[in-house]
């Protein structure tokens, strides 16, 4: 069968976008894999679905899926380029749109200069919402990785992050660092860990080594759990901007039990259909 699908980005953090209200498809894992592969398929760092809601409350199920074929609780990108493409597709006319995900409902804004504003609920940072192994909720853990003792903020957007401060993103070990504290075996749903350098109270540098994906030029819920992890530690105060390698993004949360916001970009790149094997 032939798939109709939409390629877009936020910050080069890059989807395949697919209705599946009015279209029909099941995608395997493997299937998944193969159309994330970026020299034997479409090539992207997410797959994003759109399904019909389960709640009355809600306008939209949003469910992602990693370039490895898991199934995941959330992406902040992706949410920004779900709400451009319900309205695009005209799947809804609505400016304010309620989604549920796998990691708990959020609402979509687009605003008049086609920004999207994502309430992206409260940062949990008790280690049973990510889930992550230690007995107490501290602004910074002590983590072994590789026989060096580093100290991580863990946070829960959903989905989980563990945040290391850096000197300098362009010089940190990104690579090595990001898959052994991706698979540490204190994470057992494994983790995003990001790199974060604090430049002023209102703006910091971030890499993301994402788990499922590898590192990407933008991480939403990276984004919003690295200000969230240094609002905790007194490091920044709301708004920040948070610079990626893709571009910058806006962070606002007062704390405690507030929504933390993001605003960003959200674009379309274009266009196909593609057989499914
Ligand atoms: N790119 C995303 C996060 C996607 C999911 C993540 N890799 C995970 O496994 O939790 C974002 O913009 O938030």
């Amino acid at each position: 069968m032939l798939l109709h699908f939409t390629k877009m980005h936020g910050l080069g953090n890059d989807f395949m976008v697919i209705d599946l209200i009015t279209q029909r498809a099941r995608l395997r894992d493997e299937q998944i894999r193969k159309l994330a592969d970026r020299r034997f398929g479409i090539g992207f760092d997410q797959l994003l679905v759109v399904e019909p809601p389960r709640s009355p409350d809600m306008d939209f199920r949003y469910r992602i899926f990693n370039a490895d074929g898991s199934e995941v609780e959330n992406c902040g990108n992706g949410a920004r380029c779900f709400a451009r493409f319900v309205r695009d597709q005209r799947l809804t006319h609505k400016r304010e749109i309620h989604v549920e995900t796998a990691g708990g409902p959020l609402t979509l804004v687009v605003n008049d200069d086609d920004q999207v504003t994502v309430d992206m609920g409260t940062p949990r940072f008790e280690p049973a919402a990510l889930p992550f192994d230690a007995t107490e909720d501290r602004p910074l853990h002590a983590l072994e990785v590789d026989g060096e003792r580093y100290e991580i903020g863990a946070v829960s957007m959903g989905n989980p992050h563990a945040v290391l401060r850096v000197d300098d993103v362009d010089t940190a070990p990104v690579e090595r660092l990001g898959p052994l504290i991706e698979r540490h075996p204190r994470f057992p749903r494994r983790v995003n860990a990001g790199f974060m350098q604090v430049v002023s109270p209102h703006e910091i540098r971030l890499r993301v080594f994402e788990r499922g994906t590898g590192e990407t030029l933008a991480c939403g819920t990276g984004a919003c759990a690295a200000v969230a992890s240094g609002i905790r530690q007194g490091l920044l105060e709301s708004p920040v901007t948070v610079h990626l390698r893709g571009g910058d993004l806006r962070i606002e949360w007062s704390g405690d039990e507030a929504p933390l916001l993001m605003t960003g970009p959200a674009e379309r790149v274009f266009e196909g259909r593609i057989a499914l094997a």
